[in-house]
This record gives structure tokens, sequence and C-alpha cells, in this order.
């Protein structure tokens, strides 16, 4: 699914008005009866007071239709209007007086002495800026907002937390509303996928209100999140025929003394994922325990703890290196003259990605498409510092391109970033924060390449299955007992679940109220 940037949003909302023969008006009422619908299906005509604070654009625009279903439906409300400029849109001033035609007259509000009691078991609807936020919100707006914070009530935010903006930083954090529950407009903002914005949202989700899906397609975004229906278009059915040199041959490169359970995750991994074969090379310590935990790999051994001379002979389809590889010296030289020996197509993890950034000349050497799976620490060594989680992004968007690279970058929302896309994942909860699950990603991706996924897919693809399995394993096991093992025990149900026709996942972390 598409992620649009706010010219993008504003672009596609008039070429619907264009395209679909709807005015501005029917799209807004449309838009903002959703929001009401999803309000009014949790409130069940519970008596809550609500307050509707509306801006002076289109956002607002949005609050006074639902404080005017609101108020038809019986609700207990008052609609208030944020008067920060005298700049109304004609959706707003339509809508304001629809709102006061049926007897409801909001209260404006010019400064802190107009800000109205609310209460902690109130609802607060935050219509005050949406995707028009073009600076921060200042004076009396922006002590309202921290006044709402204070609250803490139920804040349902329509499109975006007030003061948060689409696509860029947030330079103040006093001027953004913090949202309990977020329902946005037709696709997931940018802003919504970034830790540095963890602050100003617990949950959100998208609406779809119909947006010309032909239009979004022809401006050819960039962002992606990725859902359920792309991921099976993924998938590669397996042939009656086959056999196991159809699906390839993994090869697993890491451990040192101590760190054998790292490389032994990643070989379950690349094995459980459908890798025809599965090889292992590791320190001479480590191999019973690699036998005896994964009778169907085999494996080669390096020196006695840590590796030193990668001369192994396995015929590898793909090498998925790193995991508890360590960094001592003699290790460092040999991975050096294995990547400037290798021509088989990589995963690089963890240790072999601290040596990459401890040694750059390296990077050189690396084949096209390669895929490396930092976490931040481990991309922080490799391309330096940012100055906000937006500047990250674009600073691993030229890295990738100038080395030709596929960077998987790991955390909640884990992006995966070529020279042309990145795409967001969509599952995945921090039951995943876990010692070893970064190992079994880089074995279901190996393994992905090894039965013939192209190396982004096999990313995007193996990602997508590592989160999927906490989700569905949650209810089950509990955040605090999954451990990296259990992201092999339900990886066959995160592959199934494919295959369930439920629903297209383009909503998020839905909330109760
Ligand atoms: N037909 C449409 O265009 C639709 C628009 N929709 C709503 O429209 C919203 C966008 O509306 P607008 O573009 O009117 O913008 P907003 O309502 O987000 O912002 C209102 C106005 O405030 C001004 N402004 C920005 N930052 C400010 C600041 N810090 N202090 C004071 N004023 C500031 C801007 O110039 C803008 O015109 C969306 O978020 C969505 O809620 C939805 O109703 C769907 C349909
Ligand atoms: N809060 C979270 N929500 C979703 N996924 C998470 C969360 N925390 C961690 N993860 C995932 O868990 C994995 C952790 O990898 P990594 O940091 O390399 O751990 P390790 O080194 O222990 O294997 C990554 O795939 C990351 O995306
Ligand atoms: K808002």
């Amino acid at each position: 699914m598409f992620i649009l940037n706010s010219h993008q949003i504003a672009a596609a909302d008039q070429a619907t008005i264009n395209s679909n023969n709807i005015s501005s008006i029917d799209l807004m009422e449309h838009a903002a009866k959703q929001c009401f619908n999803w309000l009014h299906n949790q409130l069940q005509n519970q008596n809550i007071k609500i307050h509707v604070f509306c801006g002076i654009g289109n956002n607002g625009g949005d609050g006074l239709v639902i404080a005017r279903y609101l108020y038809e439906n019986g609700y207990n409300i008052t609609c208030y209007i944020v008067n920060f400029s005298e700049k109304r849109t004609k959706e707003f001033l339509v809508n304001y007086n629809r709102l006061k035609e049926i007897g409801k007259w909001p209260t404006i509000i010019n400064s802190e002495n107009d800000f109205p009691e609310v209460a902690f078991e109130d609802i607060v609807i935050d219509t005050i800026f949406g995707n028009g936020l073009t600076r921060s919100p200042e004076g009396f707006t922006k002590e309202l907002i921290n006044y709402l914070n204070s609250i803490k009530a139920f804040t349902l935010a329509i499109d975006l937390p007030s003061g948060l903006f689409t696509d860029t930083s947030v330079i103040d954090k006093e001027t953004v509303l913090k949202a309990s529950h977020v329902l946005t407009f037709q696709t997931p903002k940018l802003a919504f996928l970034l830790p540095e914005n963890s602050d100003f949202f617990e949950t959100w989700e998208v609406l779809d209100i119909g947006l010309d899906s032909n239009f979004i397609k022809s401006l050819n975004p960039t962002l992606n999140y990725t859902i359920k229906s792309e991921i099976l278009q993924l998938y590669k059915p397996r042939k009656k025929w086959s056999h196991k040199g159809t699906f390839g041959h993994a090869l697993i490169i890491g451990g040192s003394f101590g760190k054998i359970g790292a490389v032994t995750l990643a070989t379950k991994a690349a094995l459980k994922i459908g890798s025809g074969l599965v090889s292992a090379y590791l320190p001479k310590c480590g191999y019973p325990v690699l036998q005896i935990a994964v009778p169907e790999a085999m494996v080669e051994v390096d020196n006695d703890t840590s590796l030193e001379y990668f001369n192994f002979k396995t015929n590898a389809t793909v090498i998925g290196i790193g995991p508890g590889m360590g960094t001592v010296e003699k290790t460092a030289n040999g991975f050096e003259r294995f990547i400037k020996e290798n021509k088989l197509p990589l995963v690089i993890d963890a240790d072999a990605i601290n040596l990459l950034s401890q040694n750059k000349s390296l990077l050189n050497f690396l084949p096209k498409n390669t895929v490396l799976t930092p976490h931040p620490k481990e991309l922080e060594r490799l391309i330096g510092t940012w100055k906000n989680d937006f500047e990250r992004l674009e600073k691993t968007t030229d890295f990738s391109k100038k080395h030709d690279l596929i960077m998987v970058i790991k955390g909640a929302h884990t992006v995966i970033i070529d020279s042309t896309s990145k795409y967001f994942n969509s599952t995945g909860n921090p039951a995943l924060a876990t010692a070893g699950s970064g190992d079994v990603l880089t074995g279901i991706i190996t393994g992905l390449i090894a039965q013939g996924y192209e190396p982004i897919n096999a990313a995007i693809f193996g990602v997508y299955l590592h989160g999927k399995t906490a989700d569905i394993a949650i209810s089950e096991t509990s955040y605090e007992t999954f451990t990296a093992s259990s992201i092999l025990k339900y990886l066959p149900n995160a592959l199934l679940d494919l295959f369930n026709k439920d629903d297209n996942l383009i909503e998020n972390n839905k909330s109760d109220i």
C-alpha cells in the first residue's frame, strides 16, 4: 500500500474531485461520516461527554461534520472553533453553517481564557490541524494543545494528531497533541512509522475514503507500507516436480565461542523457511552443538573458537554471514579476504556489518543487491549519525544507491530500502525485542534468496513473516515468554496465514475505548 506525502495527498484529493465528479463538500462528508461511524460503533450511544476541537481549515471541516452526526445521534457534545486565523476554507464554512442550522452553535476559542473544562473521563476529538500544517502551532493554539495533553482524556485525532507533520520532523514536542488513536485518511503517513514520533499517538488506522487509485498509482510513490495482499503476490508456489535442488543451498557463516547459538538460530531459520539444502560454517567448538541442534544441516568448521580461514568448500546459492561472528583481528582479516573473493549473493548481519564499518573499502566488493540487516546502532556505525528519523531514511537511501545495496533497518516498523523505494513493514510487536530474533531474520532472508526470491522481495517477505509470527503467537505466548525460537515455531502459521482471506490489513493496532 502506498504512503503518500502531504503534497501527493492534497493532489489525490483534488484529482478525485475532478475525475469522480464528487464535490469537495461531499468528499469531506464521506470521510468524516466514516470517522463518526467508527466512534459510534465504539461508543454504542454511551453517555460520555465529547469535545470536538475544530481548526478553521478542512481538518476543522471534518470536525464540524463529525460533530453534526454526533449531535444528530443524541451524543452529549460540545464543538469548539480554535480561532487561530480568519482564513476559513469553503468546506469549513459550509459545514459550520450546517451545524448551526440544526441548532448546535460552536463555541469560539480566541484565547486561553476560552479554554473549556475537559475531564479525564471525557472524549476529545482533535480536528485542529491535519495535512495542511505548514509550521509549528504557536500562541494560544499551542497552549490549548498542552492543556489537552495535560488532561490525558481519550483523544481521537482525525487524519493526524494536530501539530504532527506528515513528512518532516517535529521541532518542538510541546506543539503536538498526543492522540490515543488516529483515524487517518486513505494512506498511512510516514510520520506514524518513525520512532521519534512515538510519543504522539498510541495506535492508528487507515480509513479508505475512495481517493482515485489510478491517480495515486500515476504519482509513482516511492514509499510503501507492505500489507498481506501484496506479500501474497510475492509468494512462489511449489511445483509438483520440484526437488531439493530447486530450492537452493543456503550457507550460514558465523559464530564464535559463546555465540554459537546465533549461527544455530540462523541455520535453523534458513532450513525452516524452505531452503532445499542448508550448511553452516562456524568455529570448531560449535560443531557438536550445531549438528545436534540442526541435524538436517551440513556443517564445515574453521579454527577452534573463532572464524579465521573462511575456507569452506560448500557450493552455495547464497551466503548469510555475521551472526555471533565476533570482530577479533583474525576474523576481521579472514572476512576481508572472503569479501574480496566472494561472488555469491550475500545477506550481511551483525558483526559482519560491524566489520564493514571498520573497513569501508570492502563495501566496493559487495555483489549488487547484497542485503544488509542493521539495527539502528549498527547502521550508525556504517553511515554515521543523523539529525532525525527522516534524515536517517535519506542517508540510508543515499548509501544504498551509492553501493547498490538493499538496507533493512530493523525496528518496530522495519524498513527495507533500495535505490528507489522504501518498504515499511506492517507486522511485528515488542515480543520480537528478544535475543536472537535478528539472527532468525538473517536465516529467513537467506533461505528465501536460496529458493530464488529476488533479494529485495526476500527482504520484504522475510521481514513480514518474521513479524507475523509474533502477531500470531502473542495470544498464546504473551510478549515476555516469546523467544527467538518461538519465531521458528510460528513460522508455519505465518506462512499459512497468507492464504486466510480475512482482512486486507489496512488498519493497524485497533484500539477500544
Ligand atoms: N476534499 C479534501 O480536500 C479533503 C480534506 N480532508 C481534510 O482536510 C485536511 C487538510 O485541510 P487543509 O488543507 O485545509 O489544512 P488543515 O485543516 O490541516 O490546516 C488549516 C490551515 O491552517 C493553516 N496553518 C498551517 N499551519 C498553521 C499554524 N502552525 N498556525 C496557524 N495556521 C496554520 C494552513 O494554511 C491551513 O490552511 C486533511 O487533513 C483532512 O482532515 C478530508 O475532509 C478529506 C477530503
Ligand atoms: N518493538 C518491536 N516491534 C516489532 N519488532 C521488533 C521490536 N523490537 C525488535 N523487533 C524486531 O526484532 C529483531 C531484533 O533484531 P536484532 O536487534 O538484530 O536482535 P538480536 O541481535 O538479538 O538478534 C528485528 O527484526 C526487529 O525488527
Ligand atoms: K487533527
